[in-house]
């Protein structure tokens, strides 16, 4: 991915975090950090998911594309919001596909996606002890199955989900520039 020159550090222009990755990744878990320690407004987009998606995934059934293209749509709402009163934010969205983030990221500025990588083994062991979530663990799979990596000429940056989760928020926040 195309890490951004620090042009975050004072700057004037407003960026969204958009946290992405498989169920389990930890999106939530960091994203709730960084827009703690950012002091930012802070969107859970598994919240925008219309309740039929929720039912679907579930049930143990992957959604299709069908499925996430109203949803991405109200992901990318918030982000316009926000970007629009020129306020910061940070969100959650797995943003599996290249398209789905080219949804996200419409305008072409302002969106940042931190892409939190790890292997399906590390994810499900995670997803086996994480308890009262409506997604089953056994649809990593298929989220590893949709998932592409975002390239280098997409904005943003990848970070390993191996250490601890201050650690992750703090590695993103100094190497995207935005102490
Ligand atoms: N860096 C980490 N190290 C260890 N466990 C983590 C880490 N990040 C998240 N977790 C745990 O992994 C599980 C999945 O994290 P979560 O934030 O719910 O992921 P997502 O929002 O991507 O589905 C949770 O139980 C969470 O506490
Ligand atoms: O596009 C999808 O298939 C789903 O949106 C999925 O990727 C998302 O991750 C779920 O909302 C599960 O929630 P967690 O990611 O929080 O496990």
């Amino acid at each position: 991915m195309q890490i951004p020159e620090p042009v975050h550090e004072n700057a004037a222009e407003p960026v969204v975090l958009v946290v992405m990755g498989v169920s389990g990744c930890g999106k939530t878990t960091v994203a709730a950090l960084l827009a703690d320690r950012l002091g930012w407004p802070f969107e859970e987009g598994d919240a925008l998911h219309p309740q039929a998606n929720i039912d679907k995934m579930a049930a143990g059934h992957p959604l299709n594309d069908d499925d996430r293209w109203p949803w991405l749509e109200k992901v990318a709402q918030w982000v316009g919001e926000r970007l629009d009163r020129r306020e910061n934010g940070v969100i959650t969205c797995s943003a599996l596909k290249r398209s789905y983030r080219e949804v996200i990221n419409r305008r072409g500025s302002g969106v940042e996606f931190v892409f939190l990588a790890g292997t399906q083994e590390t994810i499900a062991a995670r997803l086996a002890s994480r308890h009262g979530h409506f997604m089953p663990p056994e649809l990593l799979a298929s989220q590893f199955a949709a998932l592409e990596e975002p390239g280098p000429d997409e904005p943003g940056a990848r970070f390993d989900i191996g250490p601890a989760p201050a650690d992750i928020a703090r590695n993103i926040i100094d190497t995207l520039g935005l102490a």
